[in-house]
């Protein structure tokens, strides 16, 4: 039974969906880093919010983790490069919480435009300031959004209700999309301009970072209104609270900093500013949301081999993944003979999917052939790291569905490019569930791909088979299977045999000196 630990604070609906699942759990929120270092190698998966990182250190010791689950949306607190070198799948709940961050956002740009917190704190301490807390209007002014994914949509949807216009700046953002929503696509020189509240919505990247520098910050309407309910690090915090002070920007709250949890700031008691310790996602009903997405995303993953929302690896339905299943075993074993027959380094490689196989989901059998092909020249390779580390290695891959009829009900090929040319081998299911190698270098040959085998090219010539029989005869190897083809009478054959254990190099030699051998491989499945 796989074991899950929930390493943060979570509600108690993900506890109950791996108890109903039958996938066994511990709760320990609030593990420091060592903590977890000494206990994660126990666990095949891990849920956690945002407070655990998972850093390549912890990873190193995650001997047995295969998923890391985020009950959220932002995975910053997971190395996933070094998770997908690791082979271990990291999953988000991309929309559990977008409402209420969206919420949060609307919330924030509301207190600073009647400066709802000093004027509680004064009230409550008895002051009755009525003169102090004059405020602006939101109807009619314009609202900048950085960042027009999920949440910036919300927030415009919401925004556009209060009688705001909206002006975006997402270099992903189509002008489709843009007016379906009702907004305005502009660059960023034109939101800092016109924008009267600002509020940001993007991910921290390398080119998000700090995208609210001191120079753009210099560059907003004097009196702008500033919201971050995204990350910590797209805003200069020190500038921030220099162009307040000064009286630039007249308001700015922040959810989120640099270095969380924030304990001190020098923005921090800045008259205009508002904080929250990154509340954003904290509401009852987007932590229901994403604890149960997490734990059955979890659960699916391990029990099923189902996988959703996944950021290193291509996804994969709980109705799919039975469908999917036999040919992943068939793209990984056409990869593996693929990649111990190619001669030289390979540059590029071509999955091509013909029949019943071009209805599925290609991008896992594309990690299925490329996890096969890296086989012999990696031991961790497996279906998460395999595209990245094809990718490391500059082979370029390209995917192709093919709606034509064939002589197979469904076929896999696969074409392997290195500097001596192409070669292609292609593979069926028989009864839709054992793969069956069924061409070879464009030769028909009809072969189970399993444990032992040895492969022989020659040309076809009369007492060959003899000779192979008797030299494997001699070397006291026993013979399994025995599979031939060939590309024409006199032309280049093909001898595919499973033989019962290892296949010795004194047997290969002997074998390369027979008469018409062109090449001799001992392949392993
Ligand atoms: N405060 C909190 O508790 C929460 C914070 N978040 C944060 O909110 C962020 C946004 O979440 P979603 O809207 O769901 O993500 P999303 O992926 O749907 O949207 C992000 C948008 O940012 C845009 N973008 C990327 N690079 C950009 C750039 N250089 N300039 C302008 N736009 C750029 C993308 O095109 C995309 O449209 C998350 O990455 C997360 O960090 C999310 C949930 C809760
Ligand atoms: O789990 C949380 O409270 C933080 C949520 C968040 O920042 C996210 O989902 O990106």
């Amino acid at each position: 039974m796989p074991k899950v630990l929930i390493s943060d604070k979570m509600s108690p609906k993900a506890a109950a969906i791996f108890k109903e699942r039958g996938v066994e759990f511990d709760e320990k929120p609030g593990l420091t880093k060592d903590e977890l270092k000494a206990i994660i190698g126990q666990y095949d998966g891990l849920a956690i919010r945002s407070a655990t990182k998972v850093t390549a250190d912890i990873l190193e010791a995650a001997t047995n983790l295969k998923v890391v689950g985020r009950a959220g949306i932002g995975v910053d607190n997971v190395d996933i490069p070094s998770a997908s070198a690791k082979g271990v799948v990291v999953m988000n709940t991309p929309f559990g919480n977008s409402i209420t961050t969206a919420e949060h956002a609307i919330a924030l740009m509301f207190a600073l435009a009647r400066q709802l917190p000093e004027a509680d704190a004064s009230t409550q301490a008895g002051k009755w300031e009525k003169n102090r807390f004059m405020g602006v209007e939101v109807t009619g002014k314009t609202l900048g959004l950085i960042g027009a994914g999920n949440i910036g949509s919300i927030v415009a949807e919401r925004a556009l209700g209060l009688k705001m216009k909206v002006v975006a700046f997402d270099p992903f953002l189509t002008p489709e999309r843009a007016e379906d929503i009702g907004i305005e696509k502009v660059e960023l020189d034109q939101l800092l301009a016109r924008a009267d509240f600002i509020t940001l919505h993007t991910p921290l990247t390398d080119s998000t970072r700090n995208i609210l520098s001191r120079d753009n910050l210099l560059k907003t309407k004097k009196g702008v209104r500033i919201v971050n309910c995204a990350r910590g690090g797209l805003i200069d915090e020190a500038a921030l609270k220099e162009l307040l002070d000064s009286g630039h920007i007249a308001g700015a709250a922040l959810d989120v900093f640099v270095t969380e949890p924030a304990h001190e700031s020098p923005l921090f008691g800045t008259p205009g500013f508002i904080s929250t310790p990154h509340l954003g996602a904290s509401t009852d009903e987007a932590q229901v949301n994403v604890a149960i997405q997490v734990a059955e995303q979890i659960s699916d993953f391990l029990l099923s081999g189902a996988v959703t929302n996944a950021l290193n690896v291509p996804s994969l339905s709980a109705e799919e993944a039975p469908r999917v299943r036999p040919y992943i075993e068939l793209a990984e074993k056409l990869g593996l003979l693929a990649g111990q027959l190619a001669k030289g380094a390979i540059s590029h490689v071509t999955v091509e999917v013909e029949g019943a196989a071009a209805e599925l989901n290609i991008k896992p059998i594309t990690s299925a052939v490329i996890t096969g092909l890296m086989r012999p020249i990696s031991d961790t390779v497996n279906m998460v790291n395999a595209v990245h580390i094809a990718r490391e290695r500059d082979i370029g891959i390209a995917e192709v569905r093919h709606e034509r009829e064939t002589d197979y009900h469904t076929l896999l090929r696969v074409t392997v490019k290195t500097e001596e040319g192409e070669r292609s081998v292609a593979g069926t299911l028989f009864g839709m569930k054992h793969p069956r190698l069924v061409e070879l270098f464009g030769i028909k040959v009809e072969a189970d791909l399993d444990g032992s085998m040895l492969f022989i090219a020659n040309e076809d010539k009369p007492g060959f088979i003899g000779k192979v029989g008797s030299a494997l005869g001699e070397a006291n190897v026993n013979i399994g299977t025995f599979h031939l083809g060939r590309r024409g009478q006199g032309g280049e054959a093909i001898l595919l045999l499973s033989v019962d254990g290892d296949i010795a190099d004194p047997l290969l030699w002997t074998l390369c000196k027979l008469d018409g051998v062109k090449d001799v491989k001992a392949l392993r499945f």
